[in-house]
């Protein structure tokens, strides 16, 4: 194993051949070379844009500073007494400016110190595997750097918004995530395509700033998340003066000095200051080589629960590029675990990958916790009821209103919400769960460690809420699904 110590620029113009080569330098990347570093091995980072990638600039941090300051204020406002202390709007420009000191201004030397930090040699510039374990970077400048690795290969390369094929609308420049979270200026309306949580995000952040938000989708809100979470978040948008236009889909759409008008299957042509695209995400591997090796440019990359690509012994993934789970938390849980098996595996070591051992992302399966930041917040983990039930399991489904529960009452007036829990009713554990409602982003911990845990309902029981909390809803579930040969006395304080 080589010196990691010194300056990872320098140190890559002394060697060209590392243990691990990691290509994409997001926050799942970085994960995986710092555990492989962890476990003794010479790691480079390859990266073309930020250090830190989507997560840091252009998606999670800077979407949720851009809700955090509406979600404080109405927070204050729902509580007599804080109420009255109010007495001034949102701060939008203030908001923007947070959200600024979250990306670093764009910057991202931050995180190139932390790659230093942790002995992860750097080199920047656009990465294309060659064929087995080779990697040719090529710089800014044209320059190109060619790496061997003596392990491993792990493709961290993301994804990107995926725009769909409507007329005009590519040649209309519109909006993706990017522009929606890196706003310097609010337009006067903006349009929404798409159902998702991108979208549903976005439309809460930009109704708060004072747009005129209107939002596109071919089908209801938040697709593949419990019904009720989708109709809630949609009602609460509509409160929050964002119309909706579900069930449609834009047919045609120009840019002109007026600015954009789009055409929809039914209704009204909208015309938009700018229009926001949040249809989904593309892999970001098209122009990464894959042809060299066998694979196909543009798809998403298949891999085992040790992260291994499919047929291969030297290549891993991890991240938004394997489409387990698109989710940062989820991705380095992934790398985390890419990371420790190509340790383990370089090193001869025992790798444990049976379901839930120390080296697979079994969770990608089962416990996949999301918490969409819309005012009310969802916040999920595992399979919905649906879900379930086509997996085959024998279920049954607890539903309970969150805003009966003393600590909800308490933490806003008027609290209102819904949770639910879904039952394995063979092996007595909970299969999912979700809460919709104000502030319930906090709850859903206890809930992924229910479902990851298979911890089973007779021993939840004893997991007592702290009274009066919110989590006194999980007393609430229990005591509706009702405790074996007992009677219950729902509602009991
Ligand atoms: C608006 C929005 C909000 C989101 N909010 C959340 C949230 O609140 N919570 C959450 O968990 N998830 C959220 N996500 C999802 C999250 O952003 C992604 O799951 C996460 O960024 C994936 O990380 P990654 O490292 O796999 O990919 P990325 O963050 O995309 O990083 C990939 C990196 O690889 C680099 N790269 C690509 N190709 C090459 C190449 N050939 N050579 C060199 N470098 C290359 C890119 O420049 C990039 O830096 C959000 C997504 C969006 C769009
Ligand atoms: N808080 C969070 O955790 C968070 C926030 C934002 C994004 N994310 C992640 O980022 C990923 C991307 O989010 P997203 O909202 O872009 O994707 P998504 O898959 O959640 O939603 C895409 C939406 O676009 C619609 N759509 C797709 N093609 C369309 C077309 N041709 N015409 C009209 N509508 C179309 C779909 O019906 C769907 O409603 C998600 O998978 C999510 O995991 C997470």
């Amino acid at each position: 194993m080589e010196s990691a110590a010194q300056a990872p620029d320098q140190q890559v113009q002394q060697e060209q051949t590392f243990d691990v080569i990691v290509i994409g330098g997001g926050a799942v990347g970085e994960n995986a070379a710092g555990r492989a570093v962890q476990g003794g091995l010479s790691v480079v980072l390859v990266e073309a844009e930020l250090v830190g990638g989507e997560c840091s600039y252009w998606a999670c941090m800077p979407s949720k500073a851009l809700l955090r300051s509406t979600q404080a204020l109405r927070a204050a406002r729902s509580v007599d007494g804080a109420a009255q202390a109010v007495t001034g709007e949102l701060d939008v420009a203030a908001v923007l400016a947070r959200r600024d000191s979250f990306t670093s201004g764009w910057k991202d030397a931050g995180q190139a110190r932390w790659l230093e930090d942790a002995g992860i040699a750097l080199v920047r510039g656009h990465g294309r595997i060659n064929g087995p374990k080779e990697v040719t970077v090529t710089a800014a400048d044209g320059s190109t750097t060619t790496l061997t690795a003596r392990h491993a290969v792990t493709i961290a390369t993301g994804s990107a918004a995926a725009i769909p094929e409507v007329e005009g609308l590519h040649e209309s420049h519109p909006w993706t995530s990017r522009e929606g979270t890196s706003v310097q200026i609010v337009p006067r309306s903006l349009a929404i395509i798409g159902g998702g949580v991108v979208a549903a995000e976005l439309a809460t952040a930009y109704a708060a700033f004072g747009a005129e938000v209107t939002l596109l989708a071919r089908s209801g809100l938040l697709g593949g998340m419990e019904p009720f979470a989708g109709e809630l978040v949609a009602e609460a948008l509509q409160a929050q003066g964002v119309s909706l236009r579900l069930n449609t889909s834009p047919q045609r759409v120009s840019r002109s000095a007026e600015g954009v008008r789009i055409e929809t299957e039914e209704g009204d042509p909208l015309l938009v200051e700018e229009v926001l695209a949040a249809t989904g995400r593309a892999p970001r591997t098209a122009d990464l080589g894959l042809e060299s090796i066998g694979l196909e440019p543009g798809t998403w990359i298949d891999t085992d629960d040790t992260l291994r690509v499919l047929g291969f012994d030297w290549l891993y993934a991890v991240g938004d590029v394997t489409h387990r789970a698109l989710l940062t938390h989820q991705g380095k849980y992934q790398a985390r675990a890419a990371g420790d098996v190509i340790a383990a595996r370089a090193q001869g070591r025992r790798i444990d990958d049976s379901p839930w051992g120390a080296h697979v992302a079994t969770a990608d399966h089962a416990a996949v916790p999301q918490v969409t930041f819309t005012d009310p917040e969802v916040a999920s983990v595992g399979l919905i009821a649906s879900a379930a039930r086509e997996a085959g399991h024998r279920i049954r489904v607890v539903d309970y209103a969150l805003g009966d529960v003393a600590g909800s009452a308490l933490h806003a007036d008027g609290y209102t919400g819904q949770a639910r829990m879904v039952v394995d009713e063979d092996r007595r554990v909970v299969l999912g769960m979700t809460f919709v409602g104000p502030d319930v982003a906090e709850l859903l911990h206890a809930a992924t460690i229910a479902v990851s845990a298979e911890v089973p309902l007779d021993r939840l029981w004893h997991a007592v809420p702290a009274y009066p909390t919110i989590n006194e809803i999980w007393l609430r579930l229990l005591e509706t699904y009702g405790r074996p040969g007992e009677q219950t006395l729902n509602g009991l304080s």
